[in-house]
């Protein structure tokens, strides 16, 4: 059974999900507080109406407990060293475009792992992408397409080699332009 607080962040994913609007969530919460479980319970829901799910996550561990998990970096084919120049590596008419223009939610857990610019990335790629089969949409992240991020900032952080205190900060998702866009819960 499902608590007040998990039905509220599953209610208001699933709305935007089945409707029309678009929407950059963060589900944001200490280790065991319920992050995955409310990922599988969106991802099998979604999934039962024949809707498409990409769900990834940034370690090498996490995706094992999420259904149909896959490493965010072999999913999308994120280059190992990214910088705010960086793109995918997924080509116009590729078979992982065409499943990119047909999904419907992106679950990502662990993101705070990775540096904002993978983020920044898949929102490049998806604007350049999407271009392509519509034009709705082209201001807003992920070009519309509905995103829920997850993890913990207190745990692991982007690792920036000799880098300080604050160049992880600046590398987090949160220090990201996406992030103005993202409703926490
Ligand atoms: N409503 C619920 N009913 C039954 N079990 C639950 C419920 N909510 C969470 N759990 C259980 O609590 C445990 C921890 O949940 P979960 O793995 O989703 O946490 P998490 O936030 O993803 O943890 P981590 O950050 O360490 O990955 C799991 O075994 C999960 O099945």
């Amino acid at each position: 059974m499902v608590t007040m607080e998990q039905k509220k962040a599953y209610d208001r994913v699933m709305r935007v999900v089945n409707g029309s609007e678009e929407g950059f969530f963060f589900r944001y919460g200490h280790g065991g507080c319920s992050k995955i479980f409310i990922y599988n319970l969106m991802s099998a829901k979604v999934r039962s109406r024949g809707k498409i799910v990409l769900t990834v996550a940034s370690s090498g561990i996490a995706p094992l407990l999420l259904i149909n998990g896959r490493i965010a970096h072999s999913r999308f084919k994120i280059l190992i060293t990214v910088d705010e120049y960086s793109t995918y590596n997924i080509r116009q008419g590729s078979l992982l475009a065409k499943l990119l223009i047909k999904i419907d939610l992106i679950i990502w857990d662990e993101a705070p792992m990775l540096s904002r610019y993978c983020y920044e990335a898949l929102d490049i790629c998806l604007r350049d992408i999407i271009t392509h089969a519509s034009i709705a949409n082209c201001e807003r992240p992920f070009r519309g397409n509905v995103v829920v991020l997850g993890g913990d900032f207190r745990q692991i952080l982007p690792i920036i080699t000799r880098g300080s205190r604050q160049d992880i900060v600046h590398a987090t998702i949160n220090s990201s332009y996406l992030w103005e866009f993202a409703e926490v819960m």
